[in-house]
């Protein structure tokens, strides 16, 4: 595959898109922003001075958009509102699994809340996402994601479709986990079109294999295990008869509380 540092436009994506569309800040302080910072006030400051991700609460349901400082601020890169910006800054390292092909260690510690990398590769429309996911058995590994954000109490909720398989970064080696150590979050710089970031869940030792719940669903409910049950639907769901069962991989995360199967994104064999 091809590497890509960040999202490309893939297949029907206007590339208007990808222009810088957000304003810049005219702050004074040029080393680091402050909260009376027009980027950081509007949704509340998202990173501590360490860089940590501190504004979100990845248990919650409820995701506080994040937005950082651009290109256009005059604030520099040592501002403390530039983050996923900045790229990879931890060891990763690509190796090979017992059962589910290449995956992606911590070659370092790695503090809980750090960035860890981007999910980043072709920005697809729904409907290419849909027509390459239908080509896929269950035998193909699948790259692309599907995150669907909530933007309002009444809107349609923002689903963006990632597609790493031929043109990608490192993050395209993330296995899935019923019990993950990372966890994901759109993180957006210069326009709508969100970074796909991912965070660490807790402190990560070096070796330690790399993972997100593909569901994008970390409720504490579901990884605190109480004798082995857990409570949600997806979990708890075994493939229904008349769903694309064929679609369906068995899970070999190895967790205590893996419910058997990856998770897939309806949306995309629906009509
Ligand atoms: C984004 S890729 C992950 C990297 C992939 N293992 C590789 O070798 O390139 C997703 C694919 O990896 C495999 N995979 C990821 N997590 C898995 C798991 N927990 N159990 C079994 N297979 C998994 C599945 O084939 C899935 O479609």
């Amino acid at each position: 595959f091809q590497y890509v540092k960040n999202n490309i436009p893939g297949p029907d994506r206007r590339i208007k898109e990808y222009y810088e569309q957000f304003e810049g800040c005219k702050c004074k302080d040029m080393q680091s922003c402050n909260s009376s910072c027009p980027c950081i006030s509007r949704f509340g400051a998202a990173y501590d001075s360490n860089g940590l991700l501190t504004g979100v609460d990845p248990f919650s349901r409820k995701m506080v958009p994040i937005l950082e400082c651009n290109l256009r601020c005059q604030c520099k890169a040592t501002c403390v509102n530039r983050v996923v910006q900045h790229g990879i800054r931890r060891k990763l390292e690509v190796f090979p699994t017992a059962s589910k092909g290449f995956g992606l260690r911590a070659a370092e510690d790695i503090v809980q809340n750090s960035f860890v990398c981007e999910y980043a590769g072709e920005l697809l429309t729904h409907e290419v996402a849909r027509d390459r996911t239908r080509k896929l058995t269950n035998v193909d590994l699948n790259y692309i994601i599907a995150v669907h954000e909530g933007v309002g109490k009444d809107a349609e909720p923002r689903a963006t479709y990632v597609d790493p398989t031929f043109i990608g970064n490192v993050g395209r080696f993330v296995n899935h986990s019923c019990s993950p150590n990372l966890y994901m979050v759109p993180v957006r710089v210069k326009n709508n079109i969100p970074h796909i970031s991912l965070f660490a869940l807790r402190d990560i030792r070096t070796g330690e294999e790399l993972t997100y719940d593909y569901s994008g669903d970390i409720r504490r409910d579901k990884l605190i295990l109480t004798n082995g049950h857990v409570k949600t639907d997806h979990v708890t769901s075994p493939p229904k008869v008349n769903e694309v069962t064929t679609q369906r991989k068995p899970c070999h995360c190895g967790s205590s509380n893996c419910c058997g199967w990856l998770p897939f994104d309806q949306t995309l064999y629906q009509d």
